[in-house]
């Protein structure tokens, strides 16, 4: 007897430090546990702890990281796990070939933008970084002095600058509840 498998997704969250996505990941990851459905977030600080140990924010170590991540995602999601992942993934082809990879086992893929202007994101500053990167202390900043490049055809784009959080998170609920996910 077969049981049926519920439908995994993952839900990639790309932009700026500052702009979101850790919130956004973790205040839809509640609304969809609460709901009783399979989720996990891949952080992307516990990754780089771990999985990614010892890589850094060159663009090659960048796409490594993204690519690690990529698989363990599509893996989860091809097993029924609703995916999160708030990680900056700067680059058009490294995301690209995330999104293959979970064409070719025929497992949802969703790009979403968080799309907060960088001055914004400079403001926030919850890690300190832009202050950091102002003051000399720290080189190589997506978005500052380092490529951030904007998804050309993402599934969603979240201007977090007229939002609260729990809108953005509604709004990427929204996007999966039309495509018959949650
Ligand atoms: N130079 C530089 N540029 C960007 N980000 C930096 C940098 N140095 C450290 N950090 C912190 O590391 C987090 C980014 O890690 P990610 O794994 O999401 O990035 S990436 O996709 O591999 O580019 C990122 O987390 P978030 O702020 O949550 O985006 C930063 O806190
Ligand atoms: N609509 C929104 N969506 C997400 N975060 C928001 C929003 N409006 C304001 N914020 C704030 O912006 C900050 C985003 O930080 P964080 O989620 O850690 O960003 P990131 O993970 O992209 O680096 C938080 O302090 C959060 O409260």
């Amino acid at each position: 007897m077969t049981t049926a498998r519920a439908q995994g997704a993952t839900i990639w969250l790309t932009g700026l430090p500052s702009a979101g996505k850790t919130t956004i990941a973790r205040g839809l990851a509640g609304r969809l546990r609460t709901e009783g459905h399979r989720v996990e977030v891949l952080d992307g600080d516990e990754i780089r702890r771990f999985l990614s140990a010892g890589l850094g924010f060159s663009r090659e170590d960048r796409n490594t990281n993204v690519q690690r991540i990529g698989l363990v995602a599509e893996v989860l999601a091809r097993n029924g796990v609703l995916t999160v992942v708030p990680v900056i993934a700067p680059y058009a082809d490294s995301r690209e070939a995330v999104r293959k990879r979970h064409q070719s086992s025929d497992t949802p893929y969703f790009e979403v933008h968080v799309a907060t202007p960088v001055e914004v994101c400079s403001d926030r500053d919850v890690k300190g970084l832009y202050a950091r990167q102002a003051a000399g202390q720290l080189t190589g900043l997506t978005g500052v002095d380092d490529p951030y490049e904007p998804p050309v055809d993402p599934d969603l784009v979240l201007e977090t600058q007229h939002q609260t959080p729990q809108q953005s998170a509604d709004a990427v609920y929204a996007m999966l509840a039309a495509r018959g996910l949650v």
